[in-house]
């Protein structure tokens, strides 16, 4: 068969499995990038008030406030235990950590909600990339499914 002669999937296919798993085709690069995310985010002063769970002592009305507790150090274990399926949970998780600090915070000029902003736009400037190298590896992997009527 000539490669002219397959379509876009099956180019796509026989690209990835010849090729040594690049990042572009392999679809658990993403974990690697994620723990190279996190190392950023932990570099950052602006992390230190998230790297462990708030505790509920100084700040008490976190608890009714907050209903799903997130902190870096629950997501780096998550990921390291390999107990999330795709990039997606993880930005779910991070995400939460976010918008836990916006929901306890009463203004907007707290000095701890100002260290969230900062933080997400550098998590979001790096995961957009990854969920979208996630995204085309897996459809790269993704056979051509017949469909039936
Ligand atoms: C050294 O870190 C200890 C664990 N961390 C916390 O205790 N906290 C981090 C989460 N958090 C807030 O995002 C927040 C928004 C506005 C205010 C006043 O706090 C509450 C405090």
């Amino acid at each position: 068969i000539k490669a002219e002669e397959l379509n876009s999937t099956d180019a796509e296919e026989v690209k990835c499995r010849g090729r040594r798993q690049s990042l572009k085709c392999n679809p658990d690069a993403w974990r690697k990038q994620c723990k190279e995310l996190l190392g950023l985010i932990y570099e950052r002063e602006d992390s230190e008030p998230f790297r462990q769970p708030s505790d509920h002592l100084s700040y008490p009305d976190n608890q009714d406030v907050i209903d799903t507790p997130m902190d870096f150090s629950t997501v780096k274990e998550t990921l390291e235990a390999g107990n999330y399926g795709s990039p997606l949970e993880f930005y779910k998780d991070v995400r939460q950590i976010f918008s836990n600090s916006k929901a306890y915070t009463s203004n907007k000029k707290s000095r701890i909600y100002s260290m969230t902003l900062r933080l997400s736009a550098l998590f979001e400037s790096h995961i957009k990339n990854i969920i979208s190298e996630y995204k085309s590896a897996i459809q790269s992997q993704k056979r051509r499914r017949p469909r039936y009527r």
